[in-house]
């Protein structure tokens, strides 16, 4: 792969080995300025980093050449997700290599502060034998409210289960079944949970809505003595508020593995005996780095090949086990596509495209292939890149209305994807089917029925429906040297009308293609390349 790819944080030694292994050139560069960061990043095709470094406005407008931004881990709230995908810079995370290793720091966290064992380390460390002002607490029975019940939150909750706590949970965006999945009580309100629970715990992603949700407001109504840990993104529980609390004695101690500013060695938060720090530790486990960094590396090679990446992050969501079977869909989408601006001679501006997914494919990620479909119209017209991460953007930004519908029920196919592409004076449509095992058929075509199956070249004949015409088309085809793999005929009886749809395995030149124009009867023709 003659691709460049720059590692600006540090992964795992298997990490680096499967990016080398993939061919390409890579640059592992730790302790990079961020004046050298971006003298340097035009050059690459991928950047890897973790948490520290920004991936923002100011990098993409030096990064000419970056297609793949990977995150070696979980948050994403470093990098500008708006910047990349308008440039279709695609950005690749590992959302679940780290999360148990986050769950368990969590926990870590919280019996370290509620069991002072640092500070008594530390006055050992001093050759002190002193057990005065360290006696701490049991979970056996506590309340523990969990802010956020995603991945790490549940993994959380079923672990201090095992110690006897009553969990409490907060997190409008989840359903019912999800707390009973893991026998924690609901919280409706974020204040029911503050009031009730011995232990609160966060574990939202960061967004504007998150930072400082447990602040002021909230310790004012908080139990006397809550104990907090903050092991997702500093500024959840807000740092002042915080470090009010801890002097007013609302909190008796705080596990912190996170904060706004990172790197902060010297922190407010360090003066307090009661607060365990750990500098944005929660994922830097041998399992999780490795996990990691080979996740990242494998995501990053398959993005920059133009592969589909299950944890693409301005992509839909695909399920691990559906990303081969899609593969076929997403083709033959982009395909019907590509038709499209090809077929139609008179160029005019899409103004809508109805996708009609119907049978087995409703239970497939269909936006993934609304995706593929825009991709392959606007690709062969427009200059600027068109690739899965923009091409709702592209269609946006150019007034184009899309509309998706699904319906299980379909006559003679077990799946049909119809595409109807309306301008403002007309109406193209093209279906679709997967057979067998995952072959493509373009099955109609503006209300031909056909059984075309897309190869690189196809030549699209649009005739009067009459004796000789097929004939003499393939006798200038003969005459132009090329050859024809397979054709196929649609006719529409009631108009007396017909279409010819020949695979060829060449280019077809200029004169053949104006020869075949003016045969008696045809009415248009075109060479179509996939
Ligand atoms: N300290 C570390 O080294 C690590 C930190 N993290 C951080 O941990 C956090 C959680 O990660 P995951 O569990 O993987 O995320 P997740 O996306 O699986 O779960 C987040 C949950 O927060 C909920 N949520 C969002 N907004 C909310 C709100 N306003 N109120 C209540 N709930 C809300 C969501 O509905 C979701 O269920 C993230 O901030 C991530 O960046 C992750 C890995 C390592
Ligand atoms: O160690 C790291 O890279 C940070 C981990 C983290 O915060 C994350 O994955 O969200």
């Amino acid at each position: 792969m003659n691709m460049k790819i720059l590692v600006a944080e540090t992964i795992s030694e298997k990490g680096i080995e499967k990016l080398i292994d993939s061919g390409a050139t890579v640059d592992v560069n730790t302790k990079l300025s961020r004046e050298q960061l971006l003298e340097i990043i035009g050059d690459y095709d991928a950047i890897i980093v973790r948490s520290a470094t920004k991936v923002n406005e100011e990098l993409y407008q030096k990064a000419a050449k970056l297609q793949v931004v990977g995150r070696a881990g979980n948050g994403v709230d470093n990098i500008e997700m708006e910047g990349a995908t308008k440039r279709g810079i695609i950005v690749v995370n590992t959302p679940e290599s780290n999360v148990v290793s986050a769950a368990e720091h969590t926990i870590g966290l919280l019996l370290a502060s509620c069991r002072n064992i640092p500070q008594a380390h530390a006055r050992l460390q001093e050759r002190v034998w002193d057990r005065s002002n360290l006696k701490g607490v049991e979970l056996l029975n506590k309340t523990l409210g969990i802010v956020g019940l995603g991945r790490i939150g549940s993994l959380v909750a079923t672990r201090l289960k095992a110690f006897g706590m009553n969990i409490i949970a907060y997190d409008p965006y989840i359903n019912e079944a999800r707390f009973k999945r893991f026998g924690v009580e609901k919280k409706e309100t974020l204040e029911d949970l503050v009031r009730e629970a011995d232990f609160i715990t966060v574990h939202t992603p960061k967004t504007e809505e998150t930072m400082g949700m447990i602040g002021k407001e909230q310790f004012k109504v908080a139990k006397k003595g809550v104990r907090v840990v903050n092991c997702a993104r500093g500024g959840i529980i807000d740092e002042q508020a915080l470090e009010e609390a801890l002097k007013e004695k609302i909190v008796a101690s705080a596990g912190i593995d996170v904060l706004v500013n990172e790197p902060n060695p010297t922190s407010p938060l360090l003066d307090f005996n009661n607060v365990v720090l750990t500098p944005h530790l929660g994922a830097d486990t041998v399992e999780a780095q490795d996990n990691v960094g080979l996740t990242v590396a494998e995501e990053v090679i398959s993005a920059l090949k133009g592969e589909m990446v299950a944890n693409a992050v301005n992509l839909p969501t695909i399920q691990s086990q559906d990303v081969e079977v899609l593969k076929v869909y997403l083709w033959l989408g982009e395909t019907m596509g590509k038709i499209y601006y090809q077929l139609e001679k008179e160029k005019e501006a899409v103004e809508r495209v109805e996708i009609m997914y119907n049978g087995e494919v409703v239970n497939l990620e269909t936006s993934m292939i609304t995706l593929a479909i825009l991709k392959g119209i606007f690709e062969p017209v427009l200059k600027e890149k068109v690739n899965y991460v923009n091409a709702s953007l592209t269609a946006k930004s150019r007034g184009v209305v899309v509309a998706e519908s699904e319906e299980t029920a379909v006559d003679n196919y077990l799946n049909l994807i119809q595409v109807k592409i309306v301008s403002k004076n007309k109406e193209f449509s093209v279906s679709g089917t997967i057979f067998g095992k995952g072959e493509a058929r373009i099955v109609e075509l503006n209300g031909y029925e056909l059984d075309v199956d897309p190869t690189p070249y196809m030549l699209m004949v649009e005739n009067i429906d009459k004796p000789g015409v097929v004939g003499q088309v393939g006798t200038l085809l003969g005459v132009g040297r090329v050859n024809i793999a397979t054709m196929q005929l649609g006719r529409i009886s009631t108009d007396n009308r017909a279409m010819m749809v020949l695979s060829v395995d060449s280019e077809i030149s200029k004169e053949t293609l104006q020869f075949i124009g003016n045969v008696e009867g045809v009415e248009k023709v075109r060479l179509v390349k996939i």
